[in-house]
């Protein structure tokens, strides 16, 4: 990990590490400790943060709503057991198409 920049991967380490902690000590313990709605309700608060912030805020409200963000989706990830490697392997396999011909594939309902 560089001194001055935290990757998505550094983030996961980091999470995990954290995961093994005391809850009295660690954030993301306690928010582990509170189950998966709760975290998927934090990455769901931090989304309309980021939206908002980016209609009506100053870029560095931005920057720091997507990092909180990033983070909460990173505990979200850790406690559904899934690795970050799986959504760039997911990332990976759309760069084969264009968003627009992945949305024209999808099945009609
Ligand atoms: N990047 C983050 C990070 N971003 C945001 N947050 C925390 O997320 C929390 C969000 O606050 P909110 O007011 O939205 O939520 P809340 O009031 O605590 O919760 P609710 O009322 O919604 O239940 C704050 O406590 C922030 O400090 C983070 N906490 C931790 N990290 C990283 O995780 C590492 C380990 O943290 P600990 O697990 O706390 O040791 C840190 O060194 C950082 O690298």
């Amino acid at each position: 990990m560089s001194e001055d920049r935290v990757t998505l991967a550094d983030l996961e380490r980091i999470v995990a590490a954290r995961a093994q902690t005391d809850a009295g000590a660690s954030y993301t313990r306690s928010l582990l400790d509170k189950g998966i709605a709760k975290c998927a309700q934090k990455v769901g608060e931090e989304g309309v943060e980021i939206a908002l912030a980016a209609v009506g805020g100053s870029t560095m409200e931005v920057v720091s709503e997507a990092a909180d963000l990033l983070y909460h989706l990173a505990v979200l990830l850790h406690a559904k057991g899934v690795p970050l490697d799986d959504v760039h392997a997911e990332l990976a396999r759309r760069t084969s198409q264009s968003g627009h011909q992945e949305k024209a594939s999808r099945p009609r309902s």
